[in-house]
């Protein structure tokens, strides 16, 4: 068991050195779910003295007014032999054998903090003393209640410190051993009534009474000893502190624990308490109490520390990775964060995510629809037939075939076919500048950057841009490839005007009537038909070939080329994160530290707690 006090020890001194110390703030807090033992009173009820009686060494600040202005966490730890030394917390590698120095250094670190003022700090102190007269405890020693501000102190200082001492002993896993002077009414104890208000039924109020030898002649404090005036769920422990004469005459701890000892065992009136009396008492019983409270909490506390981590992890991983300080680093994580968004604009493309399929659309029903809307009307109307005809033939008209008049028709015919074509690169070139916008608010890591995003969408768009003018190029040249060269074979296959039945011989001008011209128009057609069934299938590889391969090939390799020769200036300016963000991240990552090496310990200490126990020698 002794284990389990250890562990909470060394977890509060882990919740300290990062910066948990339990107080209101929008991290979890470690240090709430620990248990510990908070000492509460008036200003002189006798706290230090009961502190030091447990301790069984004079170590505390001593002195008028306010003396305690920062919390100290006094953690006891049992060794078998030696001498026995302080340590802080602040000053790990320095052992104190000497307790007046540690008295001074207490006061020390509170003016280091506070400077020498009368304020308060709830930024604790840790103090750990190995001792083979101590009994493994950890007790919190809080600013003493006052009703009245001191000079040098701001009135609300009153105000101040009961707040403090409210925010430690109102948490639930909170001990809280209320110390009342025995020479004064309980109803008027501060440490009763504070404790009374956080802890109405006393569940957790361990009842301290201190100078039971100051009380007048003739009275005694038996009823409350008893539990009879003020009932609380755990027996009232009653103490003889040495009086300030006694502290003045240098009397030491060991004859003031023998004579308090004496005090109980002699007194006819509290003989019969006697051996649950005095602060060895105290010490021992506290130590139990606090196992055993630990013991009860450690499952709790062990499903509290794993949620926790997973919601650490969780926000960190949302805000994303820390911007390291070199440039190298920086151009690396600017590299990942750019192939982090180049991989989600590729899965739109390739299908894993939405969007790509638009593209699929054009070359399936857009381009094929606007393809067959080009009616060649106006291109194969009887008057523009004959007139490029008759143009084409000049002054001396055709023989037997109208070949140059063939071959303007059907390129006047074929270059309308330009503007469906140009049209299907524009729509997929719409539809993968789409599919950047979603990547980028699809790239968690993007977020926390404005910048770096702004440029990634700037330059992902350019390199589109310049795609969609290769792709236009190549696609038009499809086109123009059609009407600069016609396949042969066509017109050699088309039956000749005497095999229709026609007569060559017939008189030239009568080739220009309209059943002939008809007959043009309508092999241009066909023509140009077969043409249009080539395109609808040539234009879609073109266009993937230069817009859709391309940008998953290599839509920010400009960008990188270029990333390569920014100063390291101009490339802490691209992750110019926003300073809010960068320090929740430090102290969610500090957290995150605390909460994992608070799994570790709890884990080890568990297993072995039930090791033992299983191997019959569960230390209970
Ligand atoms: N005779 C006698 N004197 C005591 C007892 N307890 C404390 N005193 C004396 O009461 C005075 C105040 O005791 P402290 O222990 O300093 O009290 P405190 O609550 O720590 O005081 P502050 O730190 O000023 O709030 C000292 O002079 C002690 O010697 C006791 O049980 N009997």
């Amino acid at each position: 068991m002794e284990n389990l006090i250890s562990l909470v020890n060394k977890l509060q001194r882990a919740c300290t050195a990062l910066g948990d110390h339990g107080e209101a703030s929008s991290l979890p807090t470690l240090w709430d779910s620990l248990p510990s033992i908070a000492v509460v009173g008036g200003q002189s009820s006798g706290k230090s003295s009961v502190l030091e009686s447990i301790v069984g060494k004079d170590f505390l600040p001593r002195g008028s007014g306010i003396v305690t202005r920062r919390p100290l966490v006094l953690q006891l730890h049992k060794i078998d032999q030696g001498k026995e030394y302080a340590e802080f917390l602040h000053l790990p590698s320095k052992k104190f054998y000497d307790f007046a120095a540690v008295r001074k250094e207490i006061s020390d670190e509170t003016d280091r903090e506070m400077g020498q003022t009368k304020q308060i700090s709830s930024v604790p102190i840790h103090l750990s003393i190995y001792s083979p007269n101590v009994v493994n405890l950890t007790l919190v020693d809080l600013p003493g209640l006052t009703k009245v501000a001191i000079d040098g102190q701001s009135e609300s200082i009153v105000q101040e410190i009961e707040d403090m001492l409210r925010a430690y002993i109102q948490k639930p896993n909170c001990i809280i051993l209320a110390i009342s002077p025995a020479n004064q009414d309980l109803a008027t104890s501060d440490a009763i009534k504070m404790s009374r208000e956080v802890d109405p039924t006393g569940e957790r109020t361990i009842g301290v009474l201190t100078k039971i030898d100051l009380m007048d002649k003739g009275t005694d404090a038996v009823d409350i000893l008893e539990g009879k005036s003020y009932r609380l769920k755990f027996p009232w422990v009653g103490v003889v502190n040495r009086s300030q004469q006694d502290i003045n005459k240098q009397v030491d701890m060991t004859s003031a624990r023998r004579r308090e000892r004496e005090y109980f065992s002699n007194s006819r009136d509290y003989k019969h308490l006697a051996p649950r009396m005095g602060s060895e008492y105290l010490a021992k019983m506290l130590s139990k109490h606090l196992e055993g409270v630990i013991k009860s909490r450690i499952p709790g506390i062990q499903s509290l520390i794993s949620k926790t981590v997973a919601d650490l992890e969780a926000e960190l991983s949302h805000l994303g990775k820390p911007i390291s300080t070199d440039a190298g680093g920086k151009l690396l994580l600017i590299m990942d964060i750019c192939r982090a968004f180049d991989q989600i604009y590729k899965e739109h493309l390739n299908g894993m995510r939405s969007g790509g399929d638009k593209i699929y659309h054009v070359f399936e029903r857009q381009l094929p629809a606007a393809l067959k809307k080009l009616q060649f009307e106006q291109q194969l109307s009887m008057e523009n037939i004959k007139k490029l005809i008759t143009e084409a033939d000049g002054y001396q008209p055709h023989l037997i075939a109208p070949e140059q008049g063939y071959r303007h028709i059907i390129e006047s015919s074929l270059i309308t076919i330009k503007g469906p074509a140009e049209a299907s690169v524009n729509a997929v070139d719409i539809i993968l500048k789409e599919l950047v916008r979603k990547a980028i608010s699809e790239t968690m890591e993007l977020k926390q950057y404005p910048s770096l995003r702004k440029e990634v969408e700037g330059a992902a768009n350019e390199s589109l841009e310049r795609m969609k003018k290769e792709s236009r190029k190549a696609t038009l040249m499809l086109v123009d490839m059609e009407c600069c060269y016609l396949t042969a074979d066509f017109f050699r296959n088309l039956p000749q005007e005497f095999e229709r039945g026609g007569n060559p011989t017939q008189s030239i001008f009568d080739r220009y009537n309209d059943s002939y011209l008809r007959r043009i128009g309508a092999t241009v057609l066909q023509y140009v038909n077969m043409v249009l069934a080539g395109l609808v299938n040539s234009v879609p590889k073109s266009v993937v070939h230069c817009q859709v391969r391309e940008a998953k090939r290599s839509l920010l390799d400009h960008f990188f080329a270029e990333l390569g020769r920014r100063t390291p200036i101009q490339l802490s300016k691209l992750l110019d994160e926003d300073p809010a963000i960068m320090e929740r991240r430090s102290s969610l990552a500090k957290r995150l530290e605390l909460y994992k090496s608070a799994q570790m310990e709890i884990s080890s200490v568990s297993c072995l707690y039930f090791r033992n126990k299983i191997s019959g020698l569960a230390y209970q």
